[in-house]
């Protein structure tokens, strides 16, 4: 049986109360409503860590994790975060190649090997992003694309390490878009994800949970969340109104 996950990504959003504000209300909900079979993660802004920390303490349920984390353990890389300063703070995942790092940071797939090594050299558990963007769609070699991705960063680990990890597929042109991917285009993709890392890993990839990542809602969840290889949601902005996160959690 694959976790179930749902992982707030909060992306660079948040004062300091607002952030406590979404935290204490996720927390009640959850507590409120009796959710315990999904794995919740929330992912604020590294300067919120400790807030989120002590806010979501009691829950068993709910976990802190990073947006990123450095390719470097530690040093003089001014503004970076390592993954050992973040598993001090109590974070137990991190996020790391999404689009936007790869994007705006020019992140390689070789850097985000680094980085999911040093997570899991730390306890973090890697929640791993693949996903092609317009282009790449429209040409009709997305399946290669993410393959490769996940190749290049993910195929030198341990299998022991590869069972740590998460995967979550995420089109770009779905991101912040409104436009989610249909549900059978989710599961299409997740099933050849799985496939792939089965190639390699074998019967681990089984046991893999396979996020799906772009303009998730509560109104669309459910259906993606039906799919047999959809094992949870990486959220963006129904991730900042407690509502909304709280009812894509409820979505299984
Ligand atoms: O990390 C989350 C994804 O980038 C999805 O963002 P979104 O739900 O705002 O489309």
């Amino acid at each position: 049986m694959r976790k179930k996950i749902v992982a707030g990504n909060w992306k660079m959003n948040g004062t300091q109360e607002e952030g406590q504000k979404l935290t204490s209300e996720i927390v009640n909900m959850v507590k409120d409503e009796r959710i315990s079979d999904v794995t919740v993660v929330l992912n604020p802004p590294f300067v919120h860590a400790s807030n989120v920390k002590k806010l979501i303490g009691g829950v068993d349920n709910i976990f802190l994790g990073g947006q990123n984390c450095s390719d470097k353990a530690s040093g003089a890389y001014t503004g970076e975060t390592s993954a050992s300063i973040l598993a001090s703070f109590g974070a137990t995942y991190v996020i790391i190649g999404h689009s936007e790092r790869r994007e705006y940071f020019a992140e390689s797939n070789a850097q985000l090997t680094e980085k999911v090594k040093l997570a899991l050299e730390n306890g973090l558990t890697p929640i791993f992003c693949c996903g092609e963007p317009l282009e790449i769609r429209e040409a009709g070699t997305h399946e290669e694309y993410v393959k490769d991705q996940l190749t290049e960063s993910l195929f030198g680990l341990s299998e022991a390490d590869f069972a740590k990890i998460v995967i979550a597929y995420e089109p770009i042109w779905a991101i912040g878009t409104g436009k989610t991917a249909s549900s059978d285009q989710a599961q299409e993709m997740h099933a050849a994800i799985r496939t792939h890392l089965a190639s390699k890993y074998g019967k681990v990839a089984d046991g893999t949970s396979i996020l799906y990542g772009g303009s998730c809602k509560p109104d669309n969840a459910p259906e993606i969340f039906s799919k047999p290889d959809v094992d949870g949601g990486l959220i963006g902005g129904a991730s900042l109104k407690s509502r909304d996160f709280v009812d894509i959690i409820k979505s299984f």
